[in-house]
């Protein structure tokens, strides 16, 4: 490696561009005092990267840049380059040739460094320029105050020529790299302890909370997972008696309601049994007044029929033929009686007959007429039931919001537990009657939205539903919805035939929703037909929506949708038909109960009819018995009749040629009336009797009733009890779904757990609840302070390990470099030191010199001390001659360069304190040197300049400007001269 050329411009005395050139061997620069030699030396010291502004001779580093001279202006720019011929790789450095180039700017101060034009720092240019022999403290530039100085110099001051000489340099930067690095380290590790120690208190106390936090929170979530199954558990079980207990309380409602209305019918019945019971008493009374009176009657009757009797039997029985005309008259009115008393019987036995049969066929047409009405009661009752069925399901469908979607239906069931919910569209207002299809179809499926009061309750109802995995709903906050109407088209929709009015005009709803209601249905137009309807859309140009009564809609845009709706999907029509129904089972109700009406009653008939009837029967046999002792009767007459008259004589004859007597006939009308009194009467009783028996089964019954009804209320109130247990029960559990877990029944019901046996579960849900109580305050965030805390701590403490780590492999790296660099230096020492001796026994023509270290105990620090004895003087340093000095220095320099040899060495006027002998020693040791180091020489001794290989002139043609030219030695003596 040599420098091959110095390129400068605008650095002090070189105002224009100059190039000098430079060879291997020796290059002098020669010219008188002031032209700018040392410039040139100080330009190259500048490029190597000098910082101080004292070295480059100034007082401050920018006046290094051309000042102007008496011709020529200042510059604002100072530049130099070096160019190194770098063929043998001595710098380290990917190139034949590296140019080194160093900028400065007068007025910002800024200052530019480039490698080969690459823009670089100035520590990339030390850096490249270390260990390779022109480094600071290198040989390589030389002045002649630095010469002087070398001996007087302090040791320590000294030792930096041996260090550069030893090569140390790299490794002192190295160590003093490290150094800083392991004082950091030590600052860091100190640092790092302390935050550790820190931590390891907090620590500790974080762990305690952090073991207790996890407890809490592993109780907790067992807790959870138990306790939702539980309470799962004992909803489902709890609803299952519950509906039990429903349908047994509906049975027991039922039957309450069966035996009250029962009881009901059965007074009704008794107190009517009495009133006729009593009509029958008042009539029997009568009749039985008018009994005494036919019986006085036919007393009276038979009294005289006995006289006349009693009359004729004397006339019969004398023996006086004279008589004989009268007794045959009288034996044949007594025949006459007879017939006519037998006629008499046989009459009433016929009438009898016909009456018993009219009894009969009333009988059997009451019988038919009774199985007609049971018929009809039947075929009610199950009408009555299907109806009381529609209108269980119409009333499940309105209450339960079965039809309803899983989101809707989640909300309104935790209507309680959630704030601000009104409720659905469907369920808060009613249409008008006729108007249902119409507002069904206006709203479609938004019947389900669901009003909050606030747009708050609404956000949190949809968080609800997120959290519970419940479904999705829509909410109409009603302070936030905006009302909509026909704005300008109402007046023009209001004169079209057809129009009925906007949708919300036929909506009753709660004055506080009105918004919703508007912005809904305020902007429906509704129409009386379809025709009507298409008029009113196509004049609007179809910007609203026209619906009609019928369920036709003509969309906003023009489509149109018809046909048959689904009567359950809509509310309102289910609500209509609701009302419908209930209409239609209080006529059923109605017509039944007048048909059991005539049922009784013609079951009152019938045993009425049974009852005369049986009388009839009664009377018939009686008579039947009188009229068969009249006929036998009627037979012995007669008997006497032809003996008397010694002729046999038809009945006939004897009846048709004689009248009854007005006494028989009178007889005989008395004894059928009082026959006929004594029939109604003992009917009368009969019924009575009958009534009597009904009477009292109907009040034993009416007893009975009384005494179930009592047990049934009883039963009820128990059940109601029960009931009223169960729902408290059941709403308890829910709101501890709610409250505590934020579940909802359905969510809880899909995360439970199958396998659990509830009363060993229950158990366990005591326990854990103890020991969360016992656990105390619990502050779960210790988990995650801990966690922070403790992964900091863990990160701290690798890294404090790493620092101990760093730390010790930075002593190992600086004490294997004090080795080293021990190493280098006395070996490097010991060579220097035999050469310094040669070499200044050479110079000085004997004596000796040798060099020590200042303190032998610290090689790494330790000064150099010089002794040198030129011959036949003593050794004293202080005592030599500036020439002496000069040598010594010299000699050092030389035994330095031979043991260690620089590229490049500038040396400015360094022998100008010598004589000519030795100039020429010195000028022979540059050539002893000058194949391994190039020197640039700034001399004004012809010695030196004699053994030169290139030589140039300084001069100043323009006055303050330097200038360089080549220059033959007889020239350069010249210049000098
Ligand atoms: N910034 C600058 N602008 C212009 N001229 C400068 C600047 N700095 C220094 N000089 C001039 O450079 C000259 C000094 O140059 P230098 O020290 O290189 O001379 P020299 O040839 O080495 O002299 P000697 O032989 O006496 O050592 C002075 O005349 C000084 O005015």
């Amino acid at each position: 490696m040599y420098l091959k050329r110095v390129e400068l411009q605008g650095f002090k005395s070189f105002a224009d561009k100059s190039v000098i050139e430079f060879k291997q061997g020796i290059n002098g620069i020669v010219g008188p005092n002031g032209c700018g030699k040392s410039n040139i030396t100080d330009a190259i010291r500048w490029v190597l990267g000098e910082k101080s502004a004292k070295a480059m001779r100034g007082d401050a580093m920018t006046d290094v840049i051309f000042s102007g001279s008496e011709d020529r202006k200042p510059q604002n720019l100072a530049e130099v380059t070096l160019v190194f011929d770098n063929e043998d790789h001595h710098l380290e450095y990917d190139a034949n040739e590296v140019e080194i180039t160093r900028r400065l700017y007068r007025i910002d101060k800024e200052a530019e460094y480039f490698i080969n034009r690459q823009p670089c720092r100035l520590k990339d240019i030390t850096d490249l320029i270390m260990d390779s022999g022109l480094g600071k403290g290198s040989l390589s530039i030389i002045s002649q105050n630095s010469i002087s100085a070398f001996v007087s110099s302090k040791p320590e001051e000294r030792r930096v020529l041996f260090e550069e000489a030893a090569g140390v340099a790299k490794y002192k930067k190295r160590k003093r790299e490290s150094v800083n690095k392991l004082e950091r380290t030590t600052h860091n590790l100190e640092r790092a302890e302390d935050i550790v120690n820190e931590l390891e208190k907090q620590i500790g106390p974080l762990r305690r909370q952090k073991e207790k936090a996890e407890r809490y929170l592993s109780f907790k979530e067992e807790l959870q997972d138990i306790e939702v199954s539980v309470l799962v558990k004992m909803i489902k079980d709890h609803s299952f008696t519950l509906k039990k207990l429903n349908a047994s309380l509906d049975e027991l409602t039922q039957m309450q309601a069966t035996k009250e209305s029962g009881m009901v019918v059965r007074d009704h019945q008794s107190e009517e049994i009495s009133k006729k019971m009593y009509a029958l008493d008042q009539e029997i009374n009568t009749l039985q007044g008018k009994l005494l009176v036919a019986m006085n009657n036919v007393t009276n009757l038979e009294t005289q029929k006995v006289e006349i009797d009693a009359n004729r039997k004397h006339l019969l029985e004398s023996d006086n033929q004279k008589h004989l005309e009268e007794k045959i008259d009288s034996l044949k009115a007594i025949l006459q009686d007879v017939i006519s008393e037998y006629n008499d019987r046989v009459a009433r036995l016929n009438v009898l007959k016909e009456e018993k049969d009219a009894l009969t066929k009333r009988q059997a047409d009451n019988g038919k007429k009774k199985d007609q009405l049971r018929k009809s009661i039947e075929d009610m009752n199950i009408a009555l039931h299907q109806s009381r069925a529609t209108r269980e399901r119409l009333k499940d469908e309105i209450e339960n919001h079965s039809r309803y979607s899983q989101g809707v239906r989640a909300i309104l069931k935790a209507k309680a537990s959630l704030s601000g919910i009104r409720g659905t569209i469907g369920d808060l207002c009613e249409s008008e009657p006729g108007y249902e299809t119409a507002l069904s179809v206006s709203l479609g499926g938004a019947h389900q939205f669901i009003i909050t009061d606030e747009e708050d309750d609404a956000k949190k109802a949809i968080s609800f539903l997120r959290h519970n995995k419940a479904g999705r709903a829509t909410f109409m906050p009603k302070k936030t919805m905006k009302p909509r109407s026909l704005r300008d088209h109402k007046m023009v929709v209001e004169a079209m035939p057809g129009y009925l009015g906007v949708m919300s005009d036929f909506v009753n709803y709660p004055s506080d929703i009105e918004n919703v209601i508007l912005n809904q249905l305020g902007h429906i137009i509704v129409a009386d037909s379809l025709d009507h309807a298409t008029m009113i859309a196509k004049d609007i140009h179809h910007r609203y929506k026209v619906v009609t009564c019928e369920g036709d809609v003509i969309n906003v845009g023009g489509s149109l949708t018809g046909g048959s709706l689904h009567k359950a999907h809509s509310p309102f029509i289910a609500k209509r038909e609701l009302e419908k129904i209930e209409e239609k089972i209080k006529n059923e109700e109605h017509s039944l109960n007048e048909k059991r009406i005539l049922l009784h009653e013609s079951e009152d008939l019938g045993r009425e009819l049974s009852q005369a009837l049986m009388q009839k029967q009664m009377s018939y046999a009686k008579l039947e018995l009188v009229a068969t002792n009249k006929k036998n009767e009627l037979g012995l007459r007669k008997s006497e009749y032809e003996a008397l008259t010694h002729e046999s004589v038809e009945l006939e004859d004897l009846s048709s040629g004689s009248t009854s007597s007005k006494l028989i006939d009178e007889l005989n009308e008395a004894k059928r009336l009082r026959d006929k009194l004594k029939e109604d009467i003992a009917t009368k009783r009969e019924i009575r009797m009958g009534y009597v028996n009904d009477k009292e089964a109907i009040d034993s019954l009416l007893k009975q009733l009384r005494s179930e009804l009592k047990d049934l209320e009883h039963e009820l109130t128990n059940q109601k009890i029960k009931k009223t247990k169960l729902e408290s029960e059941i709403e308890n559990y829910l709101m501890r779904l709610n409250d505590e877990y934020k579940m909802t029944y359905e969510h809880a019901q899909s995360i439970s757990r199958e396998d659990l046996e509830i009363d060993s579960a229950k158990d366990r849900v005591r326990d854990l609840r103890q020991r969360i109580a016992s656990l105390g305050n619990v502050n779960v965030e210790a988990i995650e302070q801990y966690n922070e805390v403790s992964s900091r701590y863990e990160e701290l403490n690798n890294n404090r390990l790493e620092l101990i780590k760093a730390q010790d492999s930075l002593l190992k790296a600086i004490d294997d470099m004090d080795h080293i660099m021990i190493e280098k230096f006395t070996s490097t020492f010991e060579a220097i030191n035999v050469q310094f001796n040669e070499v200044f026994r050479y110079l000085f023509g004997g004596g000796h010199a040798s060099l020590h270290y200042s303190d032998p105990s610290n090689i790494l620090e330790t000064g150099i001390e010089i002794e040198a004895q030129p011959p036949g003087k003593s050794a004293k340093l202080h005592s030599f001659s500036g020439g002496e000095n000069a040598l010594i220095a010299l000699s050092c320099l030389f035994a330095i360069i031979s043991v260690r040899p620089v590229p490049l060495c500038i040396l400015d006027e360094v022998e100008a304190a010598l004589d000519i002998a030795n100039v020429e020693r010195f000028a022979k040791y540059l050539r002893q040197f000058s194949d391994k180091t190039q020197f640039v020489v700034v001399t004004h001794r012809e010695g030196t300049m004699a053994e030169c290989d290139l030589l140039y002139g300084a001069t100043m043609q323009q006055k303050g400007v330097t200038k360089l030219v080549s220059v033959q030695l007889k020239e350069a003596v010249g210049t000098n001269g």
